[in-house]
């Protein structure tokens, strides 16, 4: 069987879903998949209306059955599906339905793997009970954990005959591990659906599997516990809180100067009012790239001024944060040393060495370990718990990559905002 692109629609929207469609088809996409939102937020519609623009296109509806099989393969059908999903999780019964309505509706099942449970012997039972594909899955969720299909894809490959289709995470760098792990059907959703140029995204994953070989990507891609700076290069503290279900920022600190940009592992500080020792000595305990958080109590006298700017410069440490005061703020400006303060003002007070380094502290409310990743830019302050560290800037890579395709409809179509989205649809009534 010749290597199948698959392009996974997972829109809510059918407008948005079309012209992606449409794209990916111009891209050398094979099939088309109606995604499982699509499938929640338009019910067999979306078939119907894709069954119609798209006659001669193979259309997947990715029902993920998992129950009342016979029901859902018969819908599916009917509205003018060719394969339809039903998952491997679903009790025997439900996939034997499926198979079996598949045959007398004229429709192909897919049974789909997302969870890591015996797939071995669920393979090949399903092969046995007669489905026409297997589909190994990284769920979505469990990419932001890191997970990649490859792990269960390499497990089943020898075990049946039937073609394997591939899905979670897979872009122009990963697709031709796929090919050559074993896959026949490679299913791509995001790297497609929420790229800038759709058209070239297909054709750069039907280029890569032509001539066996990875194309680099820069979105797309997860991070872990290492590539995190990295990523975070590319975030804004808007798309981590997105991402973390709007978690709350610093607020009450302003940055310095414009179009600035702090990242680094915080190195905290508490002090006491005016008292800058402990500020100046956290610079010596401090590595390059780290972040000095200094909670002051969120008053003055100064904590922080040039002499302090000077020597963490020195060190090459990334910013710092100081919840109180800070002075010589032209000379900090001057120098582009990325600082975030409460208050500014003129008056230092004295070096007595109250406090400790590396406790946890509080800015404005928000608890910093030390450790933990700071975010800044011109919006504001994200504190981001070391040890899920990659999993927030996954979640917030997600946002930003959607983002991205919305700002490239809103150009393309000279539409709105609230058209692209379709807004008013999803008013609560
Ligand atoms: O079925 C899905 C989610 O359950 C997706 O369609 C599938 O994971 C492909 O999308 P992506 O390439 O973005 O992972």
């Amino acid at each position: 069987m010749a290597i199948i692109l698959q392009v996974a629609l997972d829109f809510v929207d059918l407008h948005r879903a079309i012209n992606v469609a449409r794209e990916s088809l111009d891209g050398g996409a094979d099939w088309l998949e109606i995604g499982t939102p699509l499938i929640k937020s338009e019910g067999m519609n979306a078939i119907r209306h894709f069954r119609k623009l798209f006659p001669r296109t193979t259309l997947i509806a990715d029902m993920k059955t998992m129950d009342a099989g016979r029901a859902e393969m018969e819908m599916a059908a009917k509205a003018g599906a060719d394969i339809a999903v039903v998952m491997a999780d679903a009790p025997d019964s439900t996939i034997k339905e499926c198979i079996e309505a598949g045959k007398n509706y004229g429709i192909k099942i897919c049974v789909d793997c997302i969870n890591d449970f015996n797939i071995e012997d669920r393979a090949v039972a399903i092969e046995k009970w007669g489905a026409t594909y297997v589909g190994v899955h990284a769920a979505i969720d469990d990419q932001m954990y890191g997970k990649t299909p490859f792990n269960s894809l390499r497990r089943i490959s020898d075990k049946i005959r039937i073609p394997i289709a591939v899905a979670g995470g897979i872009t122009s760098e990963n697709a031709v591990d796929a090919v050559n792990a074993g896959a026949s059907i490679i299913i791509v959703g995001g790297y497609i659906t929420k790229s800038e140029n759709v058209k070239a995204a297909a054709e750069s994953i039907k280029r890569s599997i032509r001539e066996n070989q990875k194309i680099p990507t820069t979105f797309f891609k997860r991070a872990t516990h290492e590539g995190v700076r990295q990523a975070l290069e590319k975030l804004s503290t808007a798309n981590v809180s997105d991402g973390s279900h709007r978690a709350k920022g610093i607020t009450e600190l302003y940055p310095l100067y414009q179009n600035i940009k702090i990242i680094g592992n915080a190195v905290t500080v508490r002090t006491y009012p005016g008292d800058w020792a402990k500020p100046v000595e956290a610079i010596d305990v401090a590595k390059e790239g780290d972040v000095i958080v200094v909670d002051a109590g969120g008053v003055g006298p100064a904590v922080w001024g040039e002499l302090a700017t000077h020597s963490a410069m020195q060190k090459k440490i990334s910013g710092v944060v100081v919840w109180g005061a800070m002075r010589d703020v032209a000379e900090i400006r001057k120098l582009k040393f990325p600082a975030f303060t409460k208050m500014i003002m003129p008056t230092a007070g004295e070096p007595k060495g109250f406090g400790e380094i590396n406790i946890p502290v509080y800015v404005s409310g928000i608890r910093v370990n030390p450790g933990d990743w700071i975010l800044g830019d011109d919006d504001g302050l994200m504190v981001i718990p070391q040890s899920s560290a990659d999993v927030w800037i996954n979640y917030g890579m997600d946002c930003l990559e959607k983002e991205n395709r919305i700002r490239e409809e809103i150009a393309s179509e000279k539409s709105s905002l609230g058209k692209v989205i379709d807004v008013l649809k999803w008013e609560k009534e």
